[in-house]
């Protein structure tokens, strides 16, 4: 790598190597694309007096990152490129905090709205997706659901997943597993290394088209499956999913450590970051 500057650029930024050969990025008609922002979690393993997505990171609340990419920086894109922009976000957040957010609400008017958080990640999302339905009057044919504790999404990559949900019908944004995963039936012993090149980690956000997301909720309740993302739903249809090669940036804030190394990222950006509720 260090005799060719450009492997060793492409490495870093995880784009080339399996992504597009040219690194053109696709410019898809988001028209008929909802978000579904979630922000529902009480963040228990941060230690943290408050859930996570409202810890300040670089300035602002980690959630406020996704809020301004979603509905300012992502439209922005959309028009330079005359392409049409996501119409609808839902922001999936505690009737506790809801007030606090209410101005933002008023301000996208109609863009924008809240829905409940379920007990568990499946449930604010079924809740998410139920509202995403309701204001869009079907409008929607695909939901893009992502965490609000990945705030280091870029412009580039939820093109890219779009683009890809578009082709396959269902598309999630990960990139190869960089350790060696074991597997364990006690916690204690190895019970076998899975092969790491068939491995990825994925992340958010992951686009589905709409009926089929409701098609999978319907499956995974009957069967009583637990799922800890979205697609899995797909999956448990059998039906295909794009793996999209994303960023390693794109990390969830877990542990406290995560908002450091966030922090660091970020000031390598140009983007600023915009206080929502300013
Ligand atoms: C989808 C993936 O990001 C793919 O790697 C992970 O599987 C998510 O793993 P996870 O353990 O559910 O991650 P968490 O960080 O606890 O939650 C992810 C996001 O869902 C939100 N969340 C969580 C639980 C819940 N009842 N309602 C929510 O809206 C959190 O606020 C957070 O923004």
């Amino acid at each position: 790598f260090n005799q060719n500057p450009l492997k060793a650029e492409t490495f870093r930024r995880g784009r080339g190597l399996y992504g597009s050969e040219d690194g053109s990025v696709p410019s898809p008609n988001m028209g008929d694309v909802g978000f579904v922002l979630l922000a529902g979690g009480t963040g228990s393993r941060m230690k943290a007096n408050m859930p996570k997505q409202f810890l300040n990171l670089k300035g602002v609340p980690v959630l406020h990152h996704s809020l301004d990419l979603f509905l300012e920086r992502l439209p922005a894109y959309c028009e330079e490129q005359g392409t049409s922009a996501p119409p609808f976000v839902v922001l999936v957040m505690s009737p506790d905090f809801q007030p606090d957010y209410q101005s933002i609400v008023d301000k996208y008017g109609g863009r924008l709205a809240f829905a409940n958080p379920g007990e568990e990640r499946q449930g604010s999302v079924s809740n998410g997706l139920d509202k995403l339905v309701e204001i869009s009057k079907l409008s929607c044919q695909y939901a893009a659901i992502h965490d609000s504790a990945r705030p280091l999404v870029t412009v580039e990559e939820i093109c890219n997943v779009i683009g890809d949900a578009k082709e396959f019908g269902a598309a999630v944004l990960g990139v190869p597993c960089k350790a060696t995963i074991k597997e364990s039936e006690d916690g204690s012993l190895v019970l076998r290394t899975i092969p790491r090149k068939r491995l990825w980690e994925v992340h958010t956000p992951q686009v589905v088209k709409i009926d089929t997301l409701l098609r999978g909720f319907a499956k995974v309740e009957e069967e009583d499956l637990e799922v800890t993302d979205d697609v899995s739903v797909v999956e448990a249809l059998g039906e295909p999913v794009k793996l999209t090669l994303g960023e390693y940036t794109n990390l969830k804030i877990t542990t406290p450590e995560d908002m450091d190394v966030a922090e660091a990222i970020l000031e390598d950006r140009k983007v600023e970051p915009v206080n929502m509720l300013a």
